[in-house]
C-alpha cells in the first residue's frame, strides 16, 4: 500500500486510513471485545482496557499469544502497511464513554516505534501537540512544530511513527469531552465534510460523542522476556 497518499495533519508520519475494516468487521471486533470475561477489563479513573498479548514491562514483554481474532487483525494490519517487522503482539483495548479520554503522553520505549489504532464505536478526536523539548530544538528553524489533530472515525486506522511517535518529539491524547472541537479537524481529514458531516452540529461544527469508542491499540514489542520456572 502506499502509505503517503493517508498522510494527515501537519506532521508526516501520521497516517489515517479511512474504512480500514468494514462494518461487519467491526460489529465482530465489539462483539469479541465484549464478550471477554468482566475480570479481563482494568478500570482506571477515565477509561477500562483489556491488554492482550502479555505484560510489557520496562524491560520487555513477558508473552502470552494472541487470541484468534486479533491475530487475524493484526495480520491484516501488519500485510496492508508493511510497516512491523515482525507480527504484531501486543494489543491494548480501550473503551471510552462519553466524555472519557486520555490525558497527552508518549508510549513507553518497550514499543517498536510504530502504533496503529483501530477505532470501533463512537468517533473522537486525536491531538498531537509538540514536546517542548522539540520546539526548544527546533526554534531557530523556519518552520516550527506545530499542534495537530485527527478525528478518527469507526473503522478508521490510525498510524504514527517516527516523530509523531519517538519518546521526544510528539504527545498524543484525546480530551476528556464529549464534544471536540472541529477546527483542526477540518483541516487534517480531507473526506470528513463530505461523508461524515452527519457526526457535525451544523451550526457549531462540533464533533459529539454520545456512545462508547473502543480502540485497539497494536504494536510490536521486540524484546520478550520468558518466565523461568526454577526447579
Ligand atoms: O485509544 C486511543 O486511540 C489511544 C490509545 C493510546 O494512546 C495508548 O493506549 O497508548
Ligand atoms: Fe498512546
Amino acid at each position: 500500500m502506499e502509505l503517503s497518499k493517508y498522510v494527515v495533519g501537519r506532521v508526516d508520519s501520521i497516517f489515517y486510513i479511512p474504512d480500514f475494516i468494514t462494518a461487519a468487521e467491526q460489529s465482530f471486533l465489539l462483539h469479541q471485545v465484549n464478550s471477554a470475561p468482566s475480570s479481563k477489563w482494568k478500570t482506571l479513573t477515565n477509561r477500562r482496557l483489556q491488554n492482550w498479548g502479555g505484560i510489557v514491562e520496562s524491560n520487555g514483554l513477558v508473552p502470552q499469544p494472541l487470541p484468534s481474532w486479533l491475530i487475524k487483525v493484526t495480520e491484516k494490519i501488519s500485510s496492508v502497511t508493511g510497516l512491523f517487522p515482525s507480527p504484531i503482539n501486543h494489543v491494548l483495548v480501550n473503551e471510552y464513554l462519553p466524555g472519557q479520554g486520555i490525558m497527552l503522553h508518549q508510549d513507553g520505549p518497550s514499543y517498536f516505534p510504530v502504533v496503529a489504532i483501530l477505532s470501533l464505536g463512537a468517533p473522537t478526536l486525536m491531538r498531537f501537540k509538540p514536546h517542548l523539548r522539540l520546539i526548544e530544538a527546533t526554534k531557530d528553524l523556519e518552520k516550527a512544530p506545530e499542534n495537530t489533530s485527527v478525528a478518527l472515525l469507526p473503522g478508521s486506522l490510525l498510524i504514527f511513527k517516527d516523530a509523531a511517535y519517538q519518546v521526544s518529539d510528539y504527545l498524543h491524547g484525546i480530551d476528556e469531552s464529549r464534544e471536540h472541537l472541529s477546527m483542526f479537524r477540518l483541516k487534517t481529514v480531507a473526506d470528513f465534510q463530505v461523508s461524515n458531516t452527519h457526526l457535525l452540529d451544523p451550526k457549531t461544527s462540533i464533533l459529539q460523542q454520545n456512545e462508547a469508542r473502543v480502540s485497539l491499540t497494536c504494536r510490536f514489542v521486540p524484546k520478550l522476556r520468558r518466565n523461568f520456572i526454577k526447579l
